[in-house]
């Protein structure tokens, strides 16, 4: 496997002299090509800090961010739109999609931004609803489906260009258990069968037991890492519990 995603000694302070928060203190790690990696910690451990700073939307005070190679640190301001749009998938908690476009069009959107020929649009389109399971609903608005629907459909942006890296905030923060559960299936299928390589930030040990492996932030340092190996899921999510309970509070205090 190749590194896709390498941090090396990421620190990020934010305040001046006198007033400094700490974010994140000293953070190195990698993610392969084709690792569904989870990250979580308590609130306030700097999990959005972190993506923040992967997906150069923040600035880092120090440490290097390479992303197949580019040092994304190093990039110039007027490069970074650019760069995260050939490189990096986003899913949010909030779904972010357009309420005056159908389903199919947000999902033509991420393709137009990307000059996609006109002849390709429609196949991509529905290559990409098959696969997340929407083919029946492009045609509607966000706002006549569920949000689960929703969030597969920003799932369906985030993928389409084949970025690199797909990042996801909380994407079953805002879903039932019942909806988070089709997602998270989803997610997993896209990752086994496209190889999209994953982060996702979550607080849910349920969503967490999806991934592979899984960083545990306490206090913007690595408090620990499990790894799913040839668990089972329900034996991987006993385990993210019993660390969720020994970074402090139990799983109530962790989002
Ligand atoms: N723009 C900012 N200015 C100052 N301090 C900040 C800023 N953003 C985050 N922090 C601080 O950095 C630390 C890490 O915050 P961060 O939002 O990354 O944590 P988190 O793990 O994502 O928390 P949550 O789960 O509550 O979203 C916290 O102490 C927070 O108060």
């Amino acid at each position: 496997m190749s590194t896709i995603l390498k941090l090396e000694h990421i620190q990020k302070y934010y305040g001046n002299e006198g007033n400094i928060t700490k974010a994140i203190q000293d953070i190195s790690f990698s993610v392969e090509a084709g690792e569904f990696l989870g990250i979580m910690g308590a609130s306030g451990s700097g999990k959005t800090t972190l993506l923040n700073c992967i997906s150069a939307i923040d600035t880092v005070s120090a440490g290097h961010i390479y992303l197949e190679g580019t040092d994304i640190t190093e990039i110039k301001p007027k490069s970074l739109a650019r760069f995260r749009r050939e490189n990096l998938g986003f899913v949010f908690q909030d779904f972010n999609l357009l309420d005056t476009l159908t389903i199919s069009e947000n999902i033509a959107l991420a393709l137009a931004i990307h000059k996609t020929p006109a002849q390709d649009v429609e196949p991509r389109i529905w290559d990409m609803a098959q696969k997340l399971n929407i083919c029946d609903i492009l045609n509607k608005y966000p706002y006549q489906v569920s949000g689960g629907q929703k969030q597969r459909c920003a799932c369906a942006r985030a993928l389409i260009n084949n970025p690199r890296l797909l990042l996801a905030d909380e994407p079953t923060g805002a879903l039932d258990s019942h909806s988070s559960q089709m997602l998270l299936s989803t997610m997993q299928g896209i990752h086994e069968q496209m190889g999209a390589t994953i982060l996702m930030v979550t607080h849910d040990a349920f969503t967490a037991s999806y991934a592979n492996r899984i960083l545990f932030l306490r206090d913007g340092e690595i408090f620990t890492e499990l790894c799913k190996g040839h668990d089972s899921r329900s034996a991987f999510f006993n385990k993210i519990l019993n660390v969720l309970t020994m970074i402090g509070g139990g799983q109530s205090h962790v989002c």
